[in-house]
């Protein structure tokens, strides 16, 4: 127990999987790591299986009538590091910026607690490939493995470098919001940059269109609902000295409503139209992956607040909802449950290259979810 329950070596872990973030889909070390400290967890009560490059290990109860699940995503992100920590990513452009280095830290020790103190339910721990795209929830709960364990109820966190370590934060309800990749390719005439009345320039064509996208929540989104387009890449042309006769654009949309959802990839779509005429193009739109909303049950987050409240271990808040988007909601649209944030006291934010989440956030998480869990499992 006091071995389990140790800062020092919840912090080892954790840097040994900071060391080696994986793209979604690729996370084979990360699953080999994985797979090794559960191989060392006393077997009796463990059922321990791989799906794709993710985990699924479950945890008989003595006298189970219900099975509680935990879910913690494994991918990494493709920026390069510039925390300048003496335990970097040696992954060469990817780092992980999104704390799930720390979400699977947790989870192992949570394994490693209750395959000797064996509780009363079931437990089943989802360790999640690609939640950063292009999304393992869904995939994985169409596997058999997720039918044998499919629990009753499930809970899952994500760290929030806003909140000081000790803190975790919920809200019943919408917590997430509605995603949709966006990819949008232009195509042209591309030329010689001394004759630009012969080509149609498409750095031009895209420059306009992600101006133009600025308008859609400024002036079709209802001022009392909330939307989000955010273009994160744009890649155009091949030298200086060249008009581009290619540009591809690369985003997300964020919303709380489907409807919000649906007119703002309408509009898209105009916009894209209009481009098309103004600068004699092509266009094409590609949704990449979409996620549901983050919906926490009612019941039970008013459950789990009131039995934080009462802990010494972690400080409640109750949060507003973001406009971050997390492919959990796959989970709990079929399964109740809650997300909840933990904080990590991070000057830099989620997807920085500069995130630097306070280890000492690991014991009190670790701690909570073993009274949250033996309290639903007993
Ligand atoms: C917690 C978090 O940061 N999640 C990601 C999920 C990304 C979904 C998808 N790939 C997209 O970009 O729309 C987020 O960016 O919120």
């Amino acid at each position: 127990m006091n071995n389990i329950l140790n800062s020092e070596r919840l912090a080892t872990r954790r840097r040994a999987l900071h060391q080696i973030p994986e793209a979604g889909f690729q996370e084979f070390k990360t699953q080999e790591f994985l797979l090794e400290i559960f191989k060392n967890c006393p077997q009796q009560h463990l059922t321990i299986e791989t799906w794709k490059t993710g985990i699924f290990v479950f945890v008989a109860g003595s006298s189970p009538r219900k099975t509680i699940g935990y879910r913690a995503d494994m991918d990494g992100l493709p920026m390069k590091e510039e925390t300048g920590f003496p335990f970097s990513s040696v992954h060469e452009g990817m780092m992980h910026a999104c704390g799930h280095d720390f979400h699977m830290t947790i989870g192992t020790a949570l394994i490693e607690y209750f395959a000797v103190n064996q509780p009363v339910h079931n437990l089943v721990f989802f360790f999640q490939p690609a939640e950063e795209g292009p999304g393992g929830a869904e995939p994985m709960m169409a596997a058999s493995q997720f039918k044998s364990f499919y629990p009753d109820e499930i809970y899952a966190l994500h760290i929030a470098p806003e909140y000081p370590v000790g803190t975790i934060a919920t809200k019943p309800e919408i917590l997430f919001a509605n995603t949709s990749e966006l990819f949008v390719d232009f195509q042209g005439k591309g030329g010689h940059a001394a004759f630009p009345h012969t080509t149609e320039d498409m750095v031009v064509a895209a420059s306009h269109f992600v101006t133009q996208l600025q308008t859609i929540v400024a002036r079709n989104v209802s001022p009392l609902d909330s939307a989000v387009v955010t273009i994160g890449k744009i890649e155009a042309g091949t030298k200086q000295n060249i008009i581009a006769e290619n540009a591809r654009a690369e985003g997300t949309i964020r919303t709380l409503s489907m409807e919000a959802m649906q007119e703002v990839k309408s509009r898209i779509e105009d916009i894209a139209k209009g481009i098309e005429t103004s600068f004699r193009c092509r266009t094409s739109i590609d949704y990449g992956a979409n996620y549901c909303q983050v919906y926490n049950d009612a019941a039970l987050t008013k459950e789990f607040i009131s039995y934080a409240e009462k802990s010494n271990t972690v400080n409640l808040e109750i949060c507003d909802k973001a406009m971050t988007g997390e492919d959990f909601g796959y989970f709990l649209e079929k399964v109740p449950g809650v997300m909840f944030w933990l904080g990590v006291n991070s000057e830099h934010g989620l997807h920085s290259n500069k995130l630097n989440p306070e280890e000492d956030a690991l014991l009190p998480a670790v701690k909570w979810l073993i009274e949250w869990l033996e309290y639903r499992a007993s």
